[in-house]
């Protein structure tokens, strides 16, 4: 319904339309856009161009525009962490951006949940993607301009039914600062045949998530050694060991056995991702220890870069995390 009324009057009253501000010489164009909410900073710019009465749309009960719509349903997801920070509207939209260099945790049940209401867009980054900080997580908006504010109200209620169950919606865990050890398998490194190639690669893919490589050992083909070495890492008081090569069918791969010679408890030797499907994760108490493939060192992105960023963020890795690595987890290896 449109209705005019006298500038002054028509704070928190939505624009019908485009409105333009002429400035000879100077600029032509837009000054505020249709659907614009007017507020009290609005008025000296509307005064400017002519406007003592403008047009509005007015707001019914039970309804809300677009911009309220976005940053409510921002609100809801994003909660009370100080990690996270809601941009203002812009035409329709808020996003929800990261204030740290972490791993994202999202719920999917719960966003699931707000776009099976009509009208209503919850858009996402997928969970365990790491983010650096300033980076958007989350954009929120409504279809229409103006929206019945019970599907908002039903959005901000599944979030605290969500929450009331002891579910995180969305948060971004820090990573902690890691002493990590290296063994490098490999008779034809070990015996300077070859140059690591190894050694580089895991350094900086630990680097770049905030720990440190603090010990790198070599180690030959040997079951004895490796588990030497990995011991040697461990009375070193690591937090995590990353034993390179060795990790297939040839008969000098020897780290796998290695690694549970050395008494730990394997969650999995093998994950269904292509490149990295032959990597171990398991666990010697709660030191985790990992098996790194070949591939590892020449491929950009293998089951080892989904795992090293959860281990880095404090989690420990479950057989269920390993099992649906391989939904979306082809990488044309
Ligand atoms: N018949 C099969 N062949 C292969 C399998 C398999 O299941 N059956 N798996 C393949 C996959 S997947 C991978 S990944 C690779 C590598 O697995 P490994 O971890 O056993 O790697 P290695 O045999 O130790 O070495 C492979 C290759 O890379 C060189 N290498 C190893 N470490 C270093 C280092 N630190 N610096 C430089 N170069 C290194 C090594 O000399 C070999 O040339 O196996 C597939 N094959
Ligand atoms: O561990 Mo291997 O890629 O599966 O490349």
């Amino acid at each position: 319904m449109l209705r005019e009324v006298k500038v002054e009057d028509a704070i928190g009253m939505i624009l019908p339309h485009d409105l333009t501000q002429i400035l000879p010489g100077e600029f032509k164009g837009r000054l505020f856009r249709k659907g614009h909410q007017v507020t009290e900073a609005d008025i000296p710019a509307l005064l400017s161009i002519g406007k003592e009465h403008i047009y509005v749309m007015e707001l019914q009960p039970g309804y809300l525009h677009e911009d309220e719509a976005a940053l409510r349903m921002a609100r809801a997801m994003a909660g009370t962490s100080l990690d996270l920070r809601l941009t203002e509207p812009h035409e329709g939209k808020v996003n929800v951006k990261s204030e740290i260099h972490g791993l994202v945790k999202i719920e999917k049940a719960f966003v699931d949940s707000v776009n099976a209401i009509d009208e209503v867009v919850l858009s996402t980054i997928r969970s365990n993607t790491v983010v650096q900080a300033g980076a958007s997580l989350v954009g929120t908006r409504v279809i229409p301009l103006i929206v019945d504010e019970a599907k908002v109200e039903e959005v901000e209620r599944l979030a605290a039914a969500r929450r009331a169950e002891g579910f995180t919606l969305l948060e971004v865990k820090p990573f902690r600062a890691l002493r990590v050890g290296v063994i490098t398998t490999g008779s034809e490194v070990f015996k300077g045949r070859i140059t690591d190639k190894f050694g580089p690669v895991v350094k900086e893919k630990v680097a770049q998530l905030g720990s440190q490589v603090v010990e790198h050992r070599f180690a030959l083909d040997d079951s004895e050694a490796i588990v030497g070495e990995i011991h040697a890492l461990v009375a070193l008081g690591v937090d995590l060991v990353l034993v390179t090569g060795g990790m297939s069918v040839d008969p000098d791969d020897r780290t796998p056995g290695a690694i549970k010679a050395a008494g730990a408890r394997v969650v999995s030797y093998g994950t269904p991702m292509l490149p990295g499907s032959m990597l171990m994760i398991a666990y010697l108490g709660d030191l985790p220890i990992m098996g790194l493939p070949g591939c590892v060192m020449h491929d950009p992105y293998t089951s080892f870069d989904v795992l090293l960023p959860r281990i880095c963020a404090g989690e420990e890795i479950v057989r269920s995390d390993i099992t649906e690595m391989g939904y979306g987890g082809f990488y044309q290896c």
